[in-house]
């Protein structure tokens, strides 16, 4: 099995490259499924296992996917199957993002349901309600969803009860080709959501208002390929100045885009870390001392919920009391058990956390329950005593490029080693890229 060992105690200095968002590639390229003419070419892709797992959900289907150099080709323009089966979606959760598109272009789909995860139970349901309002007929059954419509798809007003990103996702992919004009209401106004906009109106979709909480949509007969470049990573660099941060580093995170992150650069701020753009990028600067705050996670523009444990790592550093509260996922503080291995005096108050700082954190072996408490866990053995050892690392290779590589970049002690204690040079992923720690 294979660890990441860290220790602590280096300020980290530098400049890192952040890549394209995970969380926008990933619709953009289930999206290009919608193009029954033409090639969809997407750049800036991270070189990431979920990407691997969307293309070849994409490709069971029948599309062509071509992924190099952080480059994807996409021809769906033969038919493709409409079934997704549950080897593929049970990998991973956003693989549910085929329905869309499928039922827009054939109506039909069959998808196998994809079920709760580490952060809580994550029901379909406002995917499936938002379809049911365009004409598609749903049927639950043997852990599959199967759609069907008569025909083309019909517009409609769709109200959210809450702005789920990947329901704002499914019905706007589905909406596209739908007979007439849909309004989503209460949508979710991510940058992710902004960048799949895009790319459909690329398509020769005509969408407006992403980014905004109505979208209205008008259909269009059919769709063709674009190009698209992916927006970068706001989770990647939000993690990257939490790295600055907690060392009291002094790194230049490239690529990254402030306008993204103003909820998590404002608390930053608040803790006493100096923040400003430069040169297309942003610098962040660690404070000789940190200070507590509170935080709640909200849909955006709030604080991300994909950000919450790497900003506990930084809390348990920080002078008095901070409090945590969590609301958009029922379960995301798995992380807290792993955190009280290294000394960590943290106490779950329903769906709040109570960080008492500033701790001295001690190395440990510990093991990441999701993908961005791995990173976390990663941060707090920047700033911890000794050595830290993180376990079950499939979930932070799902979500981040070599973060041990640009880590050692910055000056940190960290190496990936295998079973038996060998350096670990490339992403498993097993992508083109290769990151050389020298
Ligand atoms: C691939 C991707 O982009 N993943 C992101 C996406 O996940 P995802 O799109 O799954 O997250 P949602 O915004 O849909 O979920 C938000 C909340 O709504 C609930 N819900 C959602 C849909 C539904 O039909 N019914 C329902 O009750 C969920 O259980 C959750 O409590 O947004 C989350 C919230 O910012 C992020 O943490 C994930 O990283
Ligand atoms: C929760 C996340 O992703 P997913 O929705 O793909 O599980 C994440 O990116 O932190």
């Amino acid at each position: 099995m294979e660890q990441i060992i860290v220790k602590g105690g280096n300020r980290l200095r530098g400049s890192v490259r952040v890549e394209g968002a995970k969380n926008a590639v990933l619709p953009v390229i289930t999206a290009s499924m919608l193009a029954s003419e033409g090639q969809s070419v997407i750049t800036d892709v991270p070189v990431l296992a979920d990407v691997y797992t969307i293309n070849d959900v994409l490709r069971y289907m029948n599309a062509d996917v071509e992924f190099n150099d952080q480059t994807i080709h996409v021809d769906a323009s033969q038919e493709l199957l409409t079934e997704a089966p549950f080897e593929y979606v049970r990998k991973m959760r956003a693989s549910v993002l085929v329905l869309g598109p499928l039922l827009a272009r054939y109506g039909h789909a069959n998808v196998a349901m994809p079920g709760g995860c580490a952060i809580g139970s994550r029901p379909i349901d406002l995917h499936l309600k938002g379809f049911e309002a365009m004409g598609a007929h749903v049927e639950v059954g043997n852990g599959y969803v199967e759609l069907q419509a008569e025909g083309r798809l019909q517009g409609a007003k769709i109200y959210l009860d809450m702005p789920s990103v990947g329901a704002t996702e499914n019905i706007m992919m589905a909406a596209v080709l739908a007979k007439g004009k849909t309004v989503i209401e209460n949508s979710a106004k991510e940058p992710e959501i902004v960048d799949l906009a895009n790319f459909l109106n690329k398509m020769g979709a005509k969408v407006v208002g992403a980014g905004t909480e109505t979208i209205r949509i008008e259909g269009v007969e059919k769709l063709h390929g674009a190009e698209h470049n992916i927006i970068p990573d706001r989770v990647e660099s939000g993690t990257f100045m939490i790295a600055s941060a907690i060392t009291g580093g002094n790194i230049l995170i490239q690529n990254a885009e402030s306008d993204h992150l103003r909820s998590v650069i404002s608390k930053l701020e608040e803790m006493g870390v100096t923040i400003f753009d430069e040169d297309g990028g942003i610098r962040v600067i660690g404070p000789d001392k940190m200070l507590s705050t509170d935080i709640k996670t909200l849909p955006y523009p709030g604080f991300p919920t994909d950000m919450q444990s790497q900003m506990m790592a930084l809390m348990l550093n920080a002078y008095g009391t901070s409090v945590f509260t969590e609301t958009v996922f029922e379960n995301r503080f798995m992380h807290v058990e792993e955190f009280r291995r290294m000394n960590a005096k943290m106490k779950i108050e329903g769906r709040s956390v109570v960080i008492e700082g500033p701790t001295k954190l001690q190395g440990a072996k510990v093991a990441a329950t999701d993908l961005r408490a791995a990173a976390a866990l990663i941060l707090a053995g920047l700033n911890a005593e000794g050595h830290t050892r993180i376990t079950e690392l499939k979930h932070l290779d799902r979500g981040y490029v070599d973060l041990t590589g640009k880590l050692a970049g910055l000056g940190a002690d960290i190496e990936r080693v295998d079973e038996n204690g060998e350096k670990v040079y490339q992403q498993p992923a097993g992508g083109t890229v290769s990151y050389l720690i020298d």
